[in-house]
């Protein structure tokens, strides 16, 4: 049991009647960033959920903080674990400040799901240092309508902020993003990762996952390889996992993955 990381022990998870995860044990430490990566229905998002508390396993446990999961009072665990859900719709038209502050619970009292309490300066300034570490203060007035998509997801990822959790938790945060802006997400989030946050990131792009500090391979509901990534992005891993043939290729320091054309090296 480690006091500073989030923990699976031996998770069993059911996606309906189907084994989406099986024996998974990860440990993912604050101060680390992690990718989770795998080809579709590997299991990654029910990983990710299993860990956030909202796909309860059937066997096996999270622990966060060396406690386990579930003896969590429910909203020191939502203030501890931040969430940033696949394609997660914002209201349009809603101000970039107004939906940061929905990350200190407004929208949780609004929705009658924790009790309401008083809004506090301490609030206030956690809402600009959100929007400060995201780069999103200078549009706090605009409407959400109003925003592109990187722009968007930036706003996402300050509402997580705001509530100053210990581990961030992201389901392809840079889905439908162009290369600049996905870069931008891994740039912020790196930043925060030395501030001592722990990332657990579902990515599907290797490349970016490999700039990842380590990396667990989901196949099959199962850990295939976890570990930085020089030991994960193997052609050997890759070809069981995607059933591609790739070379990888270090450049500038950093493991570039280049597959071979079609699935199978076809
Ligand atoms: N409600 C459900 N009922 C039945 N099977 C499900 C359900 N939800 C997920 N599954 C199955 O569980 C497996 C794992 O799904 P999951 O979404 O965790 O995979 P993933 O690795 O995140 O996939 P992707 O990369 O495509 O998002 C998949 O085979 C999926 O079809």
């Amino acid at each position: 049991m480690q006091p500073h990381t989030l923990e699976a022990y031996a998770l069993h998870v059911r996606a309906g009647t189907f084994a989406a995860v099986q024996d998974v044990s990860a440990t993912f430490p604050a101060g680390v960033f992690t990718a989770v990566i795998g080809p579709n229905g590997a299991g990654k998002s029910t990983l990710l959920r299993a860990l956030l508390g909202l796909s309860p396993p059937e066997r096996g446990e999270v622990r966060l903080l060396g406690r386990k999961l579930a003896d969590w009072p429910r909203s020191e665990r939502a203030r501890t674990l931040a969430y940033l859900a696949q394609g997660e719709a914002l209201p349009e038209t809603a101000q970039v400040r107004d939906v940061v502050a929905l990350g200190r619970g407004a929208g949780a009292w609004r929705w009658g799901l924790i009790p309401a309490r008083p809004w506090t300066d301490a609030d206030e300034s956690a809402v600009t240092d959100a929007l400060t570490r995201t780069d999103t203060l200078r549009f706090e007035h605009r409407r959400v309508s109003e925003l592109s998509g990187g722009e968007r997801q930036r706003v996402s990822l300050a509402r997580a902020l705001a509530s100053q959790p210990r581990f961030l938790l992201l389901d392809e945060p840079t889905n439908h993003l162009d290369l600049a802006y996905a870069l931008d997400v891994i740039r912020y989030v790196r930043c925060e990762v030395a501030g001592g946050l722990g990332v657990v990131a579902v990515l599907h792009d290797l490349n970016l996952a490999a700039r990842a500090d380590a990396l667990v391979l989901l196949h099959e509901g199962r850990v295939l390889a976890a570990g930085p990534p020089e030991e994960v992005l193997t052609p050997a891993l890759l070809h069981t996992a995607y059933g591609i043939h790739a070379q990888i290729i270090r450049h500038d320091g950093r493991l570039v993955v280049l597959p071979q054309d079609g699935v199978q090296g076809v």
